[in-house]
């Protein structure tokens, strides 16, 4: 029994396990191109579709949800900030938990980070197809025929957008980390731009009569807001899983993570307190475009509701593409471990990116996008993110109780309340979710459990290799 408690903690540095004579990953981003990835993996369609369902619960008052479900993804991402800088490696949670708690719970959070990359690029890949036939309709008068542009689930055949968007997404990775990394800031200053034109347009509409019924439902409706505000902030963590791909990764990181959130936060609050402004309480409402309802209302024309939904085609797209690269990586780092097969940490020589394993984990989220019943997996993220995020903080405690000398260039301020802070924060979101999500979920991770004990508990690098002692930490 000691035995299996050995194997199943079991951990190491994880980072150190690159092989020399394999072709690596190589360094090539920055501070810049970092948060480039936070920010595109973070703004997504939440902020363009939130306050029809935010704002009835909240009033005028759901700027203050912005902020407090601000405060909670920001003590996330402090402590993902201060793991990232002690162990930069690209798995994310996964490798925090590697280097913490050992190789199965490592795992298990694995399956959680599936959930949050795969399966939800599969359900962002999915919104995608709407938003197309939005702006081909706004456009040019024409939609993708009905059983085209649908799963079965939502009666069509199959949602061949979503499937196409993925394609674009696994060809782009392949090309090259910095190839993507391009693209990538390229759509993301073209979201932060529509944004920002929201606020400095919308203003125009300010009407101080709205903001007088300020708090309808009190407290319980502006907490009630923030947790559903806070599926919009989702995505801060991205950034941990470019560890291997970073210059100077222990700097970059914990700093790319930072900025995410500080433009993140500005420009979300910015884009509430204007929203507000701009439009009575009761209309937001059952609004389906809502920013761009708010636009034409404002400007009396109809160039707004094309512009946004152009905006939310390109959004997605970033989403989607930061996200499959974020699970490509993971496996890449589980790979490396010899937890999952070793063809995800195959890197080409030449693309210096894991062409095999994008193209398996890219055909695996199509297949998904394209066919699955989608709407009850993308339920399930949020569970699997935020348990993710859980282990995260306990990571740092850990980690500074297991190597009390071992400096992490960034640390979180005011320890230990900001990591008990995030997790009590998680954990009253999660405390909404629905019951037969967290059943599924328990389901989910019997399932990893199953893997485990069938797959990786035999390729293990550390079976291969038995470690005496748990190496340290760093
Ligand atoms: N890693 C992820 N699960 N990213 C998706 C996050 C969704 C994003 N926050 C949004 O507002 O749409």
């Amino acid at each position: 029994m000691s035995s299996l408690r050995h194997v199943l903690f079991r951990r190491t540095t994880p980072g150190t396990q690159q092989s020399t004579e394999q072709p690596a990953l190589t360094r090539s981003m920055g501070t810049f191109q970092l948060s480039m990835l936070g920010i595109g993996a973070t703004v997504g369609t939440g902020i363009f579709i939130v306050f029809s369902q935010a704002v009835p619960v909240a009033g005028p008052a759901v700027i203050w949800s912005f902020v407090i479900a601000a405060v909670v993804a920001g003590l996330t991402a402090l402590c993902y900030a201060e793991m990232a800088s002690a162990i930069p490696a690209s798995g994310s949670s996964y490798s925090y938990a590697y280097a913490t708690l050992g190789e199965f719970p490592a795992l298990a959070v694995g399956a959680c980070l599936l959930l949050e990359y795969g399966v939800s690029g599969a359900a962002v890949a999915v919104g995608w197809s709407e938003y197309l036939n939005q702006a081909l309709e706004n456009l040019f008068g024409v939609r993708i025929p009905e059983a085209l542009s649908s799963a079965p689930e939502a009666g069509g055949v199959v949602n061949l957008p979503a499937i196409a968007l993925v394609a674009m997404c696994t060809l782009l990775l392949v090309r090259g980390v910095r190839e993507s990394a391009k693209a990538n800031a390229a759509m993301v200053m073209i979201k932060l731009a529509v944004l920002v034109m929201f606020i400095v347009v919308g203003v125009t509409g300010w009407n101080q009569d709205h903001f007088s019924n300020f708090a309808p439902m009190g407290i319980a409706g502006i907490t009630g807001a923030a947790g559903i505000i806070f599926f919009s902030y989702i995505g801060l963590d991205a950034v941990s899983t470019a560890g291997n791909e970073a210059k100077n990764p222990s700097r970059t990181m914990p700093l790319a993570i930072i900025i995410t959130l500080g433009v993140v936060t500005a420009l979300y609050i910015a884009v509430a307190v204007v929203a507000i402004g701009a439009q009575e309480t009761q209309a937001f409402e059952g609004q389906e475009a809502g920013l761009a309802a708010i636009l034409q209302t404002v400007t009396n024309a109809s160039w707004p509701g094309t512009v946004l939904a152009l905006a939310a085609i390109v959004s997605i797209f970033s989403v989607t593409l930061v996200v499959l690269y974020g699970q490509t990586r993971i496996f890449f780092a589980m790979s490396t471990d010899g937890l999952v097969p070793p063809v995800f940490s195959r890197v080409n020589a030449r693309t210096r990116t894991p062409i095999a394993g994008t193209f398996i984990t890219g055909s695996a989220v199509a297949v998904l996008a394209g066919l699955l019943p989608i709407s009850f997996l993308a339920e399930m993220t949020s569970i699997g993110t935020l348990v993710a995020f859980i282990v995260v903080a306990l990571a740092v405690i850990i980690r500074r109780a297991q190597n009390p000398n071992q400096p992490a260039p960034f640390k979180v301020p005011l320890y230990p309340v900001v990591p008990i802070l995030s997790i009590i924060g998680c954990l009253w979101i999660i405390k909404d979710l629905r019951p037969v999500t967290l059943i599924a979920f328990i389901a989910w991770l019997l399932l990893a459990t199953a893997f485990y004990f069938t797959y990786s508990i035999r390729h293990s690098r550390l079976r291969q290799a038995p470690a005496k002692e748990p190496l340290p930490v760093p």
